[in-house]
């Protein structure tokens, strides 16, 4: 005989459910069926993208991005006019666009496919690399910072760490069968492109080439994300504004519309090129350059039909190293942030809500007390 439920614990049943399904994923909820979006999900009012806001955002001329030709920055004749352009996105904007960067489009192609059919598979295969260890080299998870989120977010991802690739390749996620090779093939050509852009960077900042190397045997980060549709985007997003920890972040994502940027007072739509890789600046290039080239603040947004896919790698020193800006930088001027590492970066995340730039607030320099202790 089938009991009736009373109302209160038919709720009670669809919350815990609800949970259940919140931990293995948002892919799990979409496909759950639920027309609401569950209320652990809702952003504040004054924290939600707005109804009127995406309208707009979409509707919008997009804001034409700054692009940079990488294949033209070999040519010593043009190599000048690039770097202009470099170093006034990194000043103006914080990001812009790479066109001929030599990484085949097939290669984009594959990856997006086998991150893809990872974020597809039955729970099993990804709990297998499921963890709220944030120093671990592969880890699973679902929303933004699942630790210490207030609020969580539409978005199930996938980090790899990728520095040194021989150390961690083998504990990278064997199925989908291709996916180990598509992400390391990956891995490669964005830490070339990396490095050709911080040559580049270097020299517009008049800093030594010789700090290159240092770059070489720097960290990297890949983070594979999956945004499902929602049945309510207005709610809700699928990452809060934010910025990168690193130097740059080397960001490739599939047709769908979805990530924004802070552009003076405005949330700019990015439309990228197809076969493009957006760029943005991290907060341990800011400290660097000494607050000469901004990171950016960025979000995405969800939608109700369409799912998207996006892969970032993330570069910056090595893990030990000190960030601060070199003596060619500050030579006499005075020092806007204290010098950070990975190290305390990954520490704050395990304690503080890091949305916004907080990270990069937390190591400014107080124009207040100038012996401020700069470590
Ligand atoms: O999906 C995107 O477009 C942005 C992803 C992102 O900001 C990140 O992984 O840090
Ligand atoms: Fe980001």
């Amino acid at each position: 005989m089938v009991m009736k439920k009373k109302k209160g614990e038919a709720a009670e049943d669809e919350e815990s459910g609800c949970k259940q399904l919140r931990v293995k994923g948002v892919r799990y909820l979409w496909e759950s069926g639920i027309k609401r979006v569950p209320a652990e999900y809702i952003l504040p009012l004054a924290d939600r993208p707005g109804n009127a806001e995406i309208g707009s955002m979409i509707n919008k001329k997009a804001l034409e991005l700054p692009t940079i030709d990488l294949s033209l920055l070999q040519d010593s004749g043009r190599r000048p006019r690039i770097l202009k352009t470099l170093s006034k996105a990194c000043k103006d904007h914080g990001f812009f666009q790479v066109v001929n960067h030599g990484i085949p489009a097939e290669a984009l192609a594959r990856l997006i496919s086998s991150s893809r059919r990872f974020f597809r598979q039955p729970y099993e295969e990804r709990a297998k690399y499921m963890s709220n260890d944030i120093w671990a080299p592969v880890r699973c998870g679902t929303s933004f910072n699942q630790l210490q989120d207030g609020v969580f977010y539409w978005r199930d991802f996938l980090k790899l760490n990728c520095h040194p690739l021989h150390t961690f390749l083998h504990s990278w996620p064997s199925s989908p069968f291709d996916l180990r090779e598509e992400a390391m093939s990956y891995a490669k050509h964005t830490k070339g492109v990396f490095l050709v852009l911080m040559e580049a960077i270097l020299e517009t900042l008049g800093v030594a080439r010789g700090m290159l190397h240092e770059f070489q045997q720097g960290t990297q980060m890949m983070v594979m994300n999956h945004f499902p549709p929602c049945p309510e985007p207005e709610l809700t997003m699928g990452m809060p504004p934010h910025s990168d920890y690193g130097f740059l972040t080397i960001l490739l994502q599939d047709k769908v519309k979805g990530l924004q940027v802070q552009h003076g007072d405005q949330w700019i739509t990015v439309d990228p090129i197809v076969g493009s890789l957006f760029v943005n600046v991290g907060d341990h290039l800011e400290i660097f350059s000494n607050g000469r080239y901004k990171s950016v603040l960025h979000r995405v947004l969800v939608n109700s039909s369409k799912s998207r896919s996006s892969v970032a790698s993330l570069h910056s020193l090595p893990f030990d190293s000190v960030v601060r800006p070199p003596p060619e930088i500050v030579d006499g001027e005075e020092r806007l942030y204290a010098d950070t590492d990975f190290a305390s970066f990954l520490n704050y995340m395990t304690s503080h809500e890091t949305k916004h730039k907080h990270f990069l607030e937390s190591r400014k320099v107080v124009a207040a007390s100038p012996a401020a202790k700069i470590n």
